[in-house]
């Protein structure tokens, strides 16, 4: 047998495997490093977080990601550069984490690589005839599998948009088997860039689960807290509790048909940017406000827009366990505006039920590779879609 599937062969026969799971999202923040212990696969999925990082991103690295991110029209010598660039400063940052943690390469078995999303342009955002769903992941794995000298899979997204998905959110999954608990309903809010979460009913029914983004988490509070503070994010919301709400502008920012596709629907900040803010500014008059106020009305767009999303599904009179993740958790404004909105929700954090908000993601993603290479394939749910692996492989040599 060819070596390299020896290899991969022996790996799907272990026990437990060690899987690096990696993730850098919307918010451009840095990149995820996960290290997991995981067994079994499916609903048996184990895993244990051995160690976690976020690797923060230099200005200069974000930088050279804006070039291209979410934009339209982008120079492709720098699309071209960047896919092996970022691979490469990822295996980096990866033999970083583990110089750090003290495990040596060898004692890794794969790499779950995210990448890095540059458009994302389902049907209903794009909605040019005859062109499907489509969503771009940069960060080649073969780099990075050359580099670390790990097998790494990466490029998950793809698979999901053959077999009829979106491409996204691919949370249902790992959120199912690591999540779901049995007499408890339970939701797995996911507040990134863009916010999204998974329904977990508590009679475990595959059918019943499903997943969706809202719209924005902190991708427009990020934007422009870098536009009128110069700072990269609102920590901890200073700039927007020192504003006040305007319900115009809030008004206009709502009215956008994603607000009323069924679910699941997925988005990004091709749609939700400066422009589509300022855009909302002129239909309702607002351009005069000040910037702490479109701080305020910003933050009160996403944390409607969440609490829309989960009212429109959810019974008003039964009670639900929210676990937030991701690093809006970290708002206390947009958490006290859901709590405001949704009394009954019992809003507590991941962490409470064995993963770390901040390192979810990227643990997810572990589970996807997990599934890929000693799964049985995963069934989304959704009608006529079959049971899918995902993520393709690179060998280090
Ligand atoms: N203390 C804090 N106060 C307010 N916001 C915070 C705080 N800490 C983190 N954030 C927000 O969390 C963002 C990072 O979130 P996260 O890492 O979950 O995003 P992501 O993974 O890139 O997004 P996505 O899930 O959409 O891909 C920051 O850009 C910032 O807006
Ligand atoms: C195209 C893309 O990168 N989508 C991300 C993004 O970040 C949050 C939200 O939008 C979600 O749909 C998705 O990521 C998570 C991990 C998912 O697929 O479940």
């Amino acid at each position: 047998m060819n070596k390299n599937l020896r290899k991969l062969f022996d790996i799907s026969n272990k026990p437990v495997r060690r899987i690096i799971g990696l993730m850098s999202g919307t918010s451009l923040d840095g990149l995820d490093v996960a290290l997991c212990a995981v067994s079994g696969s499916g609903m048996e999925t184990k895993v244990t977080l051995e160690h976690f990082d976020t690797v923060s991103y230099p200005v200069t690295v974000k930088d050279e990601i804006r070039k291209v991110f979410a934009k339209e029209m982008v120079s492709f010598e720098q699309l071209c550069l960047l896919n092996p660039w970022l691979a490469n400063l990822h295996a980096a940052y990866i033999l970083e984490c583990l110089h750090k943690w003290g495990i040596k390469p060898q004692e890794v078995d794969l790499i779950a690589s995210h990448g890095q999303t540059v458009y994302h342009s389902p049907k209903i955002l794009h909605q040019r005839e005859g062109f499907p769903n489509a969503t771009l992941q940069i960060v080649d794995g073969d780099h990075i599998a050359v580099d670390a000298g790990i097998i790494t899979l990466s490029d998950f997204r793809q698979k999901h948009i053959a077999a009829g998905g979106e491409g996204a959110p691919l949370a249902l999954y790992g959120d199912y088997c690591l999540f779901s608990k049995h007499g408890e309903d339970r939701i797995m809010l996911n507040m990134g860039g863009i916010s999204n979460f998974t329904f977990l009913p508590a009679t475990l029914d595959a059918s019943a689960v499903y997943v969706t983004d809202t719209g924005p988490g902190n991708t427009l509070l990020d934007a422009f807290a870098r536009v009128y503070f110069n700072e990269e994010y609102d920590k901890d919301a200073l700039f927007a509790k020192q504003g006040k709400v305007s319900e115009a502008l809030l008004a206009a920012l709502k009215d956008h048909p994603f607000f009323k596709e069924p679910f699941p629907r997925t988005t990004g900040p091709e749609l939700f940017n400066k422009t589509y803010v300022e855009k909302a500014q002129e239909r309702s008059n607002t351009k005069g406000i000040s910037s702490y106020d479109v701080m305020a009305t910003l933050t009160h767009f996403s944390a409607d827009t969440i609490t829309d999303a989960l009212l429109s599904v959810l019974d008003k009179d039964k009670d639900y366990a929210v676990y937030v993740s991701g690093g809006g958790a970290h708002n206390p404004l947009l958490i006290s505006l859901i709590k405001q909105r949704m009394p009954r929700l019992q809003i507590r954090s991941t962490g409470e039920i064995g993963i770390a908000g901040d390192a979810k993601e990227a643990v997810l993603f572990a589970i996807l590779a997990n599934e890929a290479i000693a799964g049985e394939g995963i069934d989304f749910g959704k009608p006529g879609m079959p049971a899918i692996t995902m993520g393709k492989i690179s060998f280090p040599a």
